[in-house]
């Protein structure tokens, strides 16, 4: 049977239409530039023009505009799989396309040749004429041939999953790193999805070569995607080595921040569970806030400090979705490690999603493909003001290190920060030091990374009684006035 879902608008996005921002929030949301300039850009096809002359790359002729979305369900519950497809139909809307229906097939696994079976292949078909559908989008990742097959019965355009994930990622990345890292993705993508010889040998062995398909009739076509290839090639190895590059400098940065062993909080978390808003709200810092997936791609790294005084780092990422395409796992592993090089994880979690749990193990997921599982984690349900306090309370009892947010009105997040500063590493050297008005920045290093005890102005400099980490106390030894203890 195929059911028709999604009368309704994707959940992901539901709230959209329903409700202006409060005048008290604009304060958090410093993103009218964003958004302008985003909305501009939002029909820019991501390949750089370097690709231009590709002719027969099909992933360039993506064009979403009135979609009917199709997925084959073959385990778990109908509203596991309705919200599957409410999920893919807010990617559509984010990529900016319009979502005209959505079938869903119940089949034990997907059909080999055309994802779904044939007889419900032209059922969709009839669907795409009646909606004046131009595109039809897969829930999955569809074997190249299987898109192709699928093109022939609806005789629409045919993406899959991944295909507009990377879309979205390529309208939505700003920075030169995070463009460098999508349009490896996309390339990576693409390289197997070219057109020609490599799929007309196969056709051939699998004896289903149409006449006039074989050895003979490869020509300039051919060379042409052979040329394609190489040049996609060369183009991944020189991404590869600039991304190498900027990876460097990163880790550069990030070691200078470890030696002054200011500690890092990393914010994470499924895709629209309000990352950016709570990092705003933590810290005053401007990011782009949109309802709307993948907002973010570039991480943002602001300074925080403790209510007691103590420095650290807060850091807003790319946000996490089920089944995220490899292609990107890989392309932002170096931003992702980011997460796992961090001592503290705020694990932002949609409190109001109708399946937060499953939001909860798809970001944990990810963090172990990228072996990010050891940092301590405390998960943050946010929209703490739009849940069912039922569905809070079970998450919060189910999950030990757990504390209940809203981001949008503020409630729970000074708690949230006393949680930080009681989970960071914390100071554990006393110390009294008097320390030459000549050394002035080590005076600035202990108001920055050291709880002050008393700090006196002296003939001879500061007197401070603090207690100070490792590092900081050795710098700090010539100045001591008594014998550090531990
Ligand atoms: N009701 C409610 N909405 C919130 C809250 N926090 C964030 N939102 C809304 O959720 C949407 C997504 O917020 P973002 O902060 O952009 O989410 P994100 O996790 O950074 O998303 P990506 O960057 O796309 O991964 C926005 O429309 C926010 O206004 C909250 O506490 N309550
Ligand atoms: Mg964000």
């Amino acid at each position: 049977m195929i059911d028709r879902v999604l009368s309704r608008r994707a959940q992901a996005l539901a709230d959209r239409d329903g409700f202006l921002e409060p005048a008290g929030d604009i304060d958090y949301d410093g993103d009218q530039f964003d958004r302008e300039e985003r909305s501009a850009l939002r029909r820019v096809q991501g390949l750089s023009t370097e690709l231009e002359d590709i002719t027969e790359v099909e992933y360039r002729q993506l064009r979403l505009e009135r979609v009917v979305l199709a997925a084959v369900w073959s385990d778990g519950t109908v509203a596991d799989a309705e919200n599957s497809l409410r999920e893919l139909a807010a990617l559509a809307e984010t990529a900016g396309s319009e979502v005209l229906a959505g079938v869903l097939q119940r089949r034990q696994t997907p059909d080999p040749s055309t994802y779904l079976g044939s007889g419900k292949a032209q059922e969709l078909k009839e669907i795409v004429v009646a909606e004046g559908a131009d595109t039809v989008v897969c829930d999955t990742e569809l074997a190249p041939s299987q898109r192709r097959a699928l093109e022939d019965v609806v005789k629409v355009k045919v993406i899959d999953r991944t295909a507009l994930i990377l879309d979205i990622f390529a309208q939505h990345a700003k920075s030169r790193e995070g463009k460098a890292q999508v349009e490896l993705a996309q390339l990576q993508y693409l390289l197997p999805r070219l057109r020609g010889w490599g799929e007309s040998m196969s056709r051939q062995a699998g004896g289903q070569a149409a006449g006039g398909q074989g050895m003979g009739s490869r020509g300039p076509g051919e060379t042409k995607i052979e040329l394609d290839r190489r040049r996609i090639n060369s183009r991944i190895a020189k991404l590869k080595r600039e991304l190498a590059g900027m990876k460097t400098h990163r880790d550069t940065r990030r070691a200078a921040r470890a030696h002054h062993e200011v500690p890092a909080v990393a914010i994470a978390g499924y895709t629209n569970a309000g990352k950016s808003t709570l990092l705003n709200r933590l810290t005053h810092a401007g990011v782009l806030v949109d309802n709307q997936l993948f907002a973010t791609l570039d991480t943002t790294v602001r300074r925080a400090e403790t209510p007691d005084g103590r420095e650290y780092t807060l850091t807003d990422t790319v946000g996490f979705v089920r089944a995220l395409p490899h292609q990107l796992v890989e392309a932002f592993r170096s931003t992702l490690e980011e997460v796992a090089d961090a001592d503290l994880l705020l694990h932002v979690v949609d409190g109001s999603h109708p399946d937060p749990e499953g939001q909860i193990s798809a970001v944990r997921a990810v963090l172990a493909d990228v072996d990010a599982t050891d940092v301590k984690e405390v998960v943050v349900v946010n929209k703490a003001d739009a849940a069912d306090p039922e569905v809070v309370d079970r998450i919060l009892r189910h999950e030990r290190h757990s504390i209940a947010v809203s981001a949008r009105t503020g409630a729970g997040v000074e708690e949230l920060l006393q949680l930080v500063a009681d989970e960071l590493p914390k100071p554990d050297i006393d110390v009294e030091v008097l320390v030459p008005y000549s050394r002035g920045d080590l005076v600035s290093r202990l108001h920055d990374e050291a709880e002050i005890v008393s700090e006196e102005h002296l003939g001879q400099g500061t007197l401070v009684v603090a207690r100070v980490h490792g590092d900081l106390a050795a710098e700090l030894t010539p100045f001591a006035t008594t014998p550090a203890a531990g």
